[in-house]
Order: structure tokens, then C-alpha cells, then sequence
């Protein structure tokens, strides 16, 4: 119950949408950075007891009102609309310039600002780029060296010069190795979003030869076998009829041996493309292996299987493949093709569109046989 109040409190808060979720928790940090920072000044002005109270006030407001307004522009989700939605320099350079403007307030404590500083820019470390860390760097260092020349010139029993010179030194040095280390960071989080995206390329890569046909871009063998695999899963499950039809180009030798073997690839794929257009879009067509295709119907019966393999046999016979040098290729198909049996293995079926293959073959080729 405790817990479920808690998740449903920090929905409100970060949504529920991962990336602005970490937009926001990232923001939150820094507000609780802020919300730290606040007694922590007033108790270096009341240490420092100068009077500075309606200055500190103000301080206090627009730090707060300003970490409001980037939460509610990122929760909201008009920061969207921008080139940086996460506002990550909008808020650092905001951080900056309240940390400048409490330096000049805290007096004697002021040098506990510095590792606040440090923190503000390591928030840079998620997300800037090297440019971004090193402007950054130095909008820090001019915003702080111009503060501390104020505050030297205006308060030099507070803010002694030379002590304010060795502040400023420091900052010089400290600044740009924060920038620099920001800048390694940030090229290794690029090296590693490139290698990435190219293990996914790899992968789907790797996928396409798993599963295609290098020649005809059709399904191969193997995922032909677990495409009816799965048919003949949903068939037990849904009491479906499915068939199945084995195809094999006639004489299919005779173009090889007369155009070469180039040419009867060319065949193939126009084989490939022109039967795949004939079939309705669930069917499946594959390379099965040489010249020889499957075809399987899911969720169909005998007639309408027959009538679109009839349609793919027509296409393939008016079919004119141009092989090149003015000569074109024309060539048949011979089809057995047969319903799955419920309870049969599909070995069966295989073997039995087999039969009717060769049968088909044998009662002179381009022809349906059917069993
Ligand atoms: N160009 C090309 N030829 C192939 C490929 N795979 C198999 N073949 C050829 O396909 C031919 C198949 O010939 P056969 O099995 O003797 O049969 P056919 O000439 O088609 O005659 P029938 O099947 O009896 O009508 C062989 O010459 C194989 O070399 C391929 O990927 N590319």
C-alpha cells in the first residue's frame, strides 16, 4: 500500500515515459543540489553578519522560481520543441550564475562554493559535448573572475584582492581539467552509441543471411521450415486448413547450359519477384533450395490454394526474363501441391507434395498436380 502510494507519488512527479523520467530525475538531483544550498548560504550571510539579508532573499527566490521553471518546461514536455529537450546548458549555465552570485554573498565561507561549482559542472559529464563543456568552462571562470574583481573593489576587507587572485587561479586551473575530462567522456559515450548501432546493423545483418535467400531475397529453407512450423501450430490451435506446394522450373539445365549461369540467376530472381506478386500476401514463397520453391497457404483450403497457384504457374508461363545481349529466357513451372492432413507430421506433407511434384514432372511439366 506504502509502496504503491510511493510509485504512484513518483509518477506524478517524473511521468511515466523512460526518457523524460530521466530527464527529470537528473533535474530533480539538481534541485535537490539547490534545495541543499539555500541554508547553507543563509547561514554564511548570517555568519558573516554584513547586513546583505534582502539581496540574499532575492538570491533565494529567483534560484528556486528558475529550477521551477526548467522542472515544469521539462515535465511539461515544451522542452521537447528544442534542440536540447533535457535544457542540460540552460540549467548548468543557471547553476553557474547562482553559485556566482552566493559567492559574492557567502563572505568567509565562500570558498565552500567551489566544490558546488565542481558538482554543477560534473552534472555536464551525462550529457554535453566537448564544445559544450568548454564554453561552459569559461562562461564559469568570466562569470567568477568578474565577481571576484566586484567584490575585491568593493569590499577588499572582506574580499582581500590577493586572496581573490588566488580564488581566481585556482578556478583557471581547476575549469578547464573539468572541461577536459567532460570532452573525454563525452567521446567515449559517442564511441560507444556508434558501436552500437553498429552491432544492431551486424545483428539484423546476420539476420537477413539467417533467414534469406542470397540470391532471390526470398525466405530460405530454413525459415520456410519455422514459418510452418508455426502454421502448423496455429492450424492444430484454431482447427485451420493449411497447404503446401513444392515448385520446380522445368528443364531448368537447358538455360544454364544455353546462357550461362548468370543467366539462369537472372531467371530465378525474376522467378522470385513475378511469383511472390502472384500470391496473396500471406502466402509465403521460398527458395527451398536449386531451382526448386515452396509455397505455403496458410489458413487456406484446397480450392482457393489451387486457383492462386494456377495464377503463379500462368504469371511464370508469360513470363520473359531478358538474359542480356538481346536474348531473353522463358521458361515453366511444375507444382505439387497438397492440403496438410490434421495429425499428420509435416515430413508428410513434404513428402507427399513431393510425389505430386515428380508427377507433374512426368505428365510433361508446367502443370498442377494435385493430391
Ligand atoms: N544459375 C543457377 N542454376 C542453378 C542454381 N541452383 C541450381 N541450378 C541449376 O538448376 C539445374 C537443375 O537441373 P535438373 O535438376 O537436372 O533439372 P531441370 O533441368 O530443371 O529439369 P526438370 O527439373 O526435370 O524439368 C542444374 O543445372 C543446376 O545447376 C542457381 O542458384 N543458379
Amino acid at each position: 500500500m506504502a509502496m504503491s502510494s510511493i510509485r504512484r507519488l513518483g509518477d506524478l512527479w517524473l511521468g511515466t515515459e523512460p526518457t523524460l523520467r530521466l530527464r527529470l530525475r537528473q533535474t530533480s538531483l539538481a534541485m535537490a543540489l539547490m534545495c541543499l544550498s539555500i541554508p547553507l548560504l543563509h547561514y554564511a550571510v548570517d555568519l558573516a553578519n554584513d547586513g546583505g539579508r534582502p539581496l540574499l532573499w532575492a538570491w533565494t527566490a529567483v534560484s528556486l522560481g528558475g529550477m521551477a521553471l526548467v522542472y515544469a518546461a521539462i515535465r511539461s514536455g515544451w522542452s521537447l520543441r528544442l534542440a536540447d529537450p533535457s535544457l542540460t546548458v540552460v540549467q548548468i549555465a543557471f547553476a553557474i550564475a547562482a553559485a556566482a552570485t552566493g559567492y559574492a554573498q557567502a563572505g568567509p565561507l565562500r570558498g565552500a562554493v567551489f566544490p558546488v561549482l565542481t558538482l554543477i559542472l560534473m552534472f555536464g559529464m551525462f550529457q554535453l559535448r566537448a564544445r559544450g563543456a568548454y564554453v561552459l568552462s569559461l562562461f564559469a571562470l568570466t562569470l567568477f573572475g568578474m565577481v571576484m574583481a566586484y567584490m575585491a573593489g568593493r569590499r577588499p576587507a572582506a574580499y582581500p584582492p590577493a586572496v581573490e587572485i588566488g580564488h581566481f587561479l585556482m578556478l583557471a586551473c581547476m575549469l578547464p581539467a573539468i572541461a577536459t575530462l567532460t570532452a573525454r567522456l563525452s567521446r567515449i559515450r559517442r564511441r560507444l552509441s556508434d558501436q552500437r548501432e553498429e552491432l544492431a546493423r551486424a545483428l539484423a545483418q546476420l539476420q537477413a543471411i539467417a533467414t534469406r535467400d542470397e540470391l532471390t531475397g526470398l525466405p530460405n529453407r530454413r525459415q520456410m521450415q519455422a514459418l510452418m512450423d508455426q502454421e502448423l501450430l496455429r492450424s492444430q490451435r484454431h482447427s485451420h486448413d493449411f497447404c503446401v506446394a513444392i515448385l520446380d522450373l522445368d528443364h531448368f539445365k537447358r538455360v544454364n547450359d544455353e546462357h550461362g549461369h548468370a543467366a539462369g540467376d537472372e531467371v530465378l530472381r525474376a522467378f522470385a519477384r513475378t511469383g511472390q506478386a502472384a500470391l496473396r500476401a500471406t502466402d509465403v514463397l521460398a527458395r527451398w533450395g536449386g531451382e526448386e520453391f515452396l509455397v505455403l497457404l496458410p489458413d487456406t483450403s484446397m480450392p482457393p490454394a489451387l486457383a492462386g497457384m494456377e495464377r503463379l504457374r500462368q504469371h511464370i508461363a508469360a513470363l520473359r526474363t531478358d538474359v542480356g545481349d538481346g536474348a531473353s529466357v522463358m521458361v515453366t513451372v511444375s507444382i505439387g501441391l497438397t492440403g496438410h492432413r490434421r495429425g499428420d507430421p509435416l515430413a508428410e506433407t513434404l513428402e507427399r507434395a513431393d510425389r505430386l511434384l515428380y508427377q507433374a514432372k512426368s505428365e510433361g511439366r508446367d502443370r498442377i498436380c494435385i493430391g
